[in-house]
């Protein structure tokens, strides 16, 4: 669905990305994460025909971007909801997906087809006739979703939809996105700050700098980037201590609870096997998208 080939941008003097290259697949859940500055919000507006690239080729749903013609078939393939609000304050929720559906010159027909899909995938019943400027961020963010949707694209970009939202209307933004995967196959490519959202993608790439510095699933980037952890509390100290340094285990210890780092929980088990006699309790914690992040953004740029 996307393919991009060697992306750069340059503002002024400042490189803002470095020569990316990925692709996402039909139906993927992509999320593009990165370090406060990295250039997530220059390449989605690259993609989205915003910004020009100043170098380096992007075809979204087979139409080349940067030639008129590929432009305007690309903005009809794609929708976009912004990390800011774009809505019209002084417009009903419905008289501003009204006025986007005016720039695709929908049909009557079809428009009544696609307003009745947003309607009842944004639950709009008890905001469409409210004035946009008068709702609380959440009901105008399933407005600004709604807007993004009304010409039915076959790719959906977030700029982190869910920054500020509260709980409830995160989960819910997260199962409206889920739901248009299940049953429409929608692409969605999303730049998130929340490592939990990440954790759910098909793919993630981390940009620093305006590089890619990690790429893959979530399960092979926590493989690679992060630990398990295994904690134990002894009930003889002295022995539990001893043995740690017998078996050459690296290990913290804080108030009487010792930490070890473990490549999979199957390490785990051989290790308390071994403690077990000398052993009050232990906890192995799953490494997550937070510490692969930590990982790769402090570190050398990494390959995966
Ligand atoms: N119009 C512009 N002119 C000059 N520099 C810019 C412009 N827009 C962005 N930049 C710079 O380019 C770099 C990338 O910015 P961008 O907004 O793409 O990052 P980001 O990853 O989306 O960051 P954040 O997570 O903070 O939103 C930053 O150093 C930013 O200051």
């Amino acid at each position: 669905m996307i393919k991009v080939n060697e992306l750069r941008k340059q503002y002024a003097t400042h490189e803002a990305v470095k020569g990316i290259s990925f692709s996402v697949a039909q139906g993927e859940l992509f999320a593009f994460l990165g370090t406060n500055g990295a250039g997530k919000t220059t390449t989605m507006n690259m993609l989205c025909t915003l910004l020009d690239a100043t170098s380096g080729t992007v075809t979204i749903n087979g139409h080349l971007l940067g030639t008129q013609q590929g432009n305007d078939h690309i903005r009809r393939s794609i929708g976009v909801v912004f990390q800011q609000n774009v809505l019209d304050a002084r417009l009903t929720v419905e008289e501003n997906i009204r006025a986007r559906a005016a720039t695709y010159h929908l049909s009557k027909d079809t428009y009544m087809k696609n307003y009745a899909f947003v309607r009842e995938y944004l639950q709009l019943a008890d905001i469409e006739k409210r004035y946009y400027g008068t709702l609380s961020g959440g009901q105008k963010r399933r407005a600004d979703i709604a807007r993004a949707l009304i010409h039915r694209p076959h790719i959906l970009f977030l700029d982190e939809p869910t920054t500020g939202l509260d709980p409830k209307t995160r989960q819910f933004v997260w199962q409206t996105i889920k739901r248009l995967r299940e049953e429409t196959n929608m692409t969605v490519f999303l730049t998130t700050h929340y490592m939990e959202e990440a954790a759910v993608a098909d793919t993630v790439i981390i940009l620093k700098d305006g590089r890619i510095v990690a790429e893959g699933t979530p399960h092979t980037l926590k493989m690679m980037h992060a630990y398990d952890v295994l904690t134990l509390v002894f009930t003889d100290v002295m022995h539990g201590e001893q043995w740690l340094r017998d078996r050459q285990i690296a290990y913290d210890e804080k108030q009487g609870v010792y930490t070890v780092a473990v490549t999979s929980p199957l390490e785990a088990l051989q290790l308390l096997k071994q403690a077990e006699p000398f052993l009050a309790s232990f906890e192995v914690v799953k490494g997550t998208m937070d510490d692969v992040f930590l990982h790769v953004t402090n570190e050398e740029v990494v390959s995966v």
